[in-house]
């Protein structure tokens, strides 16, 4: 869904008196007299009404923030030729064929900025900042380079360190509340080289920055829009990254929180960071606090510079914007290919600013030293270009030492486990209402398979109907096995990609957070099951037996559980909900009503690997196996009053039940470490 339009007809030629009017009401709404507004309402809000906080945001100051944010390295990012080709079936010609979706662009983005990449819908402006964040690399090609290191060519680790990310779905944890979020990521990010109280301190002061502090304790779920991303934007702050690459960030926001949002990224643009967003139609007023433009249209780059320079571009190509007329609404206009625009004369004309704009020198922060060297491996006095840069830097704000500069070290792989583990117990705890569903079910099904087989495990005349029991139980706890889980990757998969991606964790620690989550879970739910229906089954009470038969129980189910994982990866969604019954099916098929003998041999191998065959063998040997004794017969007759007369018809007298558990689990981890490959390659496919 694309939204976002805030369209304000306005005075289009820049400078006009009552442009000019409008940048001062710009300056006055947004920037360092945003204090004006806060006065202002605190003359007239009842200090007994409750606050709408959204209107807190708009009292930051810029002196507030440079207090609360240390000066930030200073990052370029230069781009060269940037092609982008995909793949697309034709259904027509019955092969693929090549779509080019970006044909060359070029520019840069500088610290200190706030750029914005604007264009209409399927210009490529997102493709383009998937492929500088380094998360869109397969197809592209060119040259994006990081104060000069070239990142294409395998630097991207370094680049990521101090870039993020924020994509346009808000992928946040519902359950958690804004402050218990931003200290899981502040644990992960700043790790323990940060003291406890640090962190918290950056937490409040990020939070009451970002207007956040009233919501510390609401569930992310809860937030507005606004918040939503407000949040996204200070989860990534936390470790205080260089640049900031967004997609569509005021999509979906309403006019206020729009320029809210705006507002922050320009202050954040402020303290030295390279911010760089796409955002489609925003309002005059909007337009106006970007410092830098890139538009693209159809793949090209047809504008490149500074705001103010747009009009008198676009009109130097005979396009002039009507009076009364949003430039933003009319650069969207020429772009789309209205006014009998040229747009590849304006994408060569554009193409000349690129080498117009290198040879511009810009400011520098401080601490750019330390990251050219960082990213470029050099020595900064070695660097020509940075030499000639007027230092911006001073030392007048002496609260910067507050938060240590240098990058974080991260959480150890031990303490991302127990840190995401334990943020799973949070969730679990608050989403009990599942838990409770899933245990009531186990209970319930035993309670009901107890009571229709009541009876059956311990006489001779009912060894068929314990036999049918004993396959329902395999079959029951496959399915809640797999089917709890199949679906939990799938839903986790926006938010692990966006966490993994902007370095919060390694996959290793969250996968294995998630599955020790659910096997304890599984385990709980099918001992319910178990206990409720052996006893009432009248199973053979004999610790041995007992014992066999959990093992098989748990075996069985957790490995149901891993293939649900694996399905819920490899396959899509809706397929995965599908998939996994059918296969549960087909393989259940194996071993309860077709002998070995009887399986054509083209079918043999789905004997063979049908856990849930080996599982039921030895379930059914476990209960008549092991020398139990004859059974009590209340007929005149019963066939089966030897236990071992039952296996031996069955064909399962030989079955090892130690073997086939250990084939079982065996399965299991194999299909847990498929599905951990699946994920990484998913999350690394780029
Ligand atoms: N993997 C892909 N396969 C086929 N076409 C693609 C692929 N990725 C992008 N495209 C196409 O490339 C064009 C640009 O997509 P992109 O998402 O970058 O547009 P956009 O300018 O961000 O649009 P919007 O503002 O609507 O998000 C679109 O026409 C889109 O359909």
């Amino acid at each position: 869904m694309k939204q976002g339009s805030q369209s304000t007809k306005t005075p289009c030629c820049l400078k006009t008196p009552s442009m000019v009017s409008m940048e001062h009401r710009l300056q006055e709404t947004t920037l360092s007299n945003l204090s004006k507004i806060s006065s202002a309402e605190r003359v007239t809000v009842n200090p007994q009404q409750p606050i709408n906080n959204n209107n807190k945001f708009h009292t930051l100051n810029n002196q507030k923030i440079q207090r609360r944010f240390p000066r930030k390295l200073a990052v370029d990012i230069q781009f060269t030729d940037i092609y982008y080709r995909t793949r697309v079936w034709s259904l027509q010609q019955l092969k693929p064929s090549k779509k080019e979706i970006l044909h060359g662009v070029s520019g840069e983005f500088r610290s200190g900025e706030l750029t914005a990449i604007m264009g209409p819908s399927g210009a490529g402006k997102s493709t383009l900042l998937n492929i500088l964040a380094g998360y869109k690399m397969r197809g592209a090609e060119g040259s994006v380079k990081v104060n000069g290191r070239n990142i294409i060519k395998g630097h991207h680790n370094e680049f990521f360190r101090l870039s993020c990310y924020i994509m346009q779905e808000d992928a946040l944890r519902p359950a958690l509340t804004v402050k218990e979020a931003m200290t899981f990521v502040a644990h992960l990010r700043l790790g323990y080289s940060t003291s406890h109280r640090q962190k918290q301190k950056q937490i409040f002061d990020l939070l009451d920055m970002l207007g956040l502090a009233e919501h510390a304790n609401t569930r992310t779920v809860a937030l507005s829009g606004g918040q939503k991303k407000r949040l996204s934007i200070a989860l990534e702050l936390i470790s205080n990254p260089s640049v900031l690459l967004l997609d569509e960030p005021t999509t979906g926001l309403d006019s206020s929180s729009c320029s809210q949002c705006v507002s922050l990224l320009k202050l954040l643009a402020q303290q030295g960071r390279t911010v760089v967003c796409t955002i489609h139609q925003p309002s005059a007023l909007l337009f106006e606090m970007f410092d830098h433009l890139y538009a693209v249209a159809e793949g090209y780059c047809i504008y490149q510079g500074g705001v103010q320079g747009l009009l008198p571009f676009l009109a130097d190509m005979g396009l002039t914007c009507p009076s009364y007329h949003n430039p933003a609404d009319y650069l969207i206009e020429v772009a789309s290919g209205e006014y009998d625009a040229d747009l590849a004369v304006l994408a060569a004309e554009a193409a000349k600013s690129v080498s117009e704009r290198r040879k511009t020198p810009r400011t520098i922060t401080a601490g750019t030293e330390e990251v050219v060297k960082t990213i470029s491996g050099t020595n900064v006095d070695d660097q020509k270009p940075h030499a000639q840069y007027a230092s911006l830097a001073s030392s007048e704000d002496s609260s910067i030492d507050e938060i240590p500069e240098s990058s974080p070290v991260s959480a150890s792989l031990l303490a991302q486990f127990l840190l995401l583990y334990y943020r799973n117990i949070i969730v679990l705890c608050r989403n009990y209402k599942h838990f409770m569903i899933r245990i009531g079910a186990h209970l319930g099904i035993g309670l009901i398979f107890g009571f229709l087989y009541r009876g059956v495990g311990s006489k001779a005349d009912s060894v068929f109907a314990n036999y049918v029991y004993l396959y329902g139980t395999i079959l029951f706890l496959v399915y809640t096995g797999k089917m709890a889980v199949t679906l939990s990757f799938p839903l986790e998969m926006g938010t692990l990609r966006r966490e993994h991606f902007n370095r919060w964790y390694s996959l290793l620690p969250s996968f294995l957070a998630i599955i020790l989550i659910e096997i304890p879970i599984q385990i709980f739910c099918s001992m319910m099951y178990i206990v409720v229906s052996y006893i009432y089954t009248d199973q053979p009470l004999e610790e041995y037996r007992i014992l066999l038969f959990l093992m098989v129980c748990v075996t069985v189910t957790l490995t149901a559980q891993a293939a649900g994982f694996f399905i819920g990866v490899v396959t899509p969604f809706k397929i995965a909900v599908f998939l996994s019954p059918t296969i549960a099916v087909l393989l259940s098929t194996f071993g309860f009503n077709i002998f070995h003998h009887d399986i054509p041999e083209y079918f043999l191998w789905l004997y063979h690997i049908s856990y849930f065959r080996a599982a039921f063998h030895s379930l059914v040997v476990s209960m008549y196996g092991h020398n139990r004794t004859l059974l009590p017969c209340e007929q005149l007759y019963c066939h089966f009053k030897y236990p071992d007369k039952f296996l031996y018809e069955m064909d399962i007298r030989d079955v090892n039940i130690s073997e086939n558990t250990i084939f079982v689990g065996s399965i299991g981890i194999f299909l847990h470490l498929c599905t951990v490959t699946a994920i990484w390659i998913r999350l690394n496919r780029r």
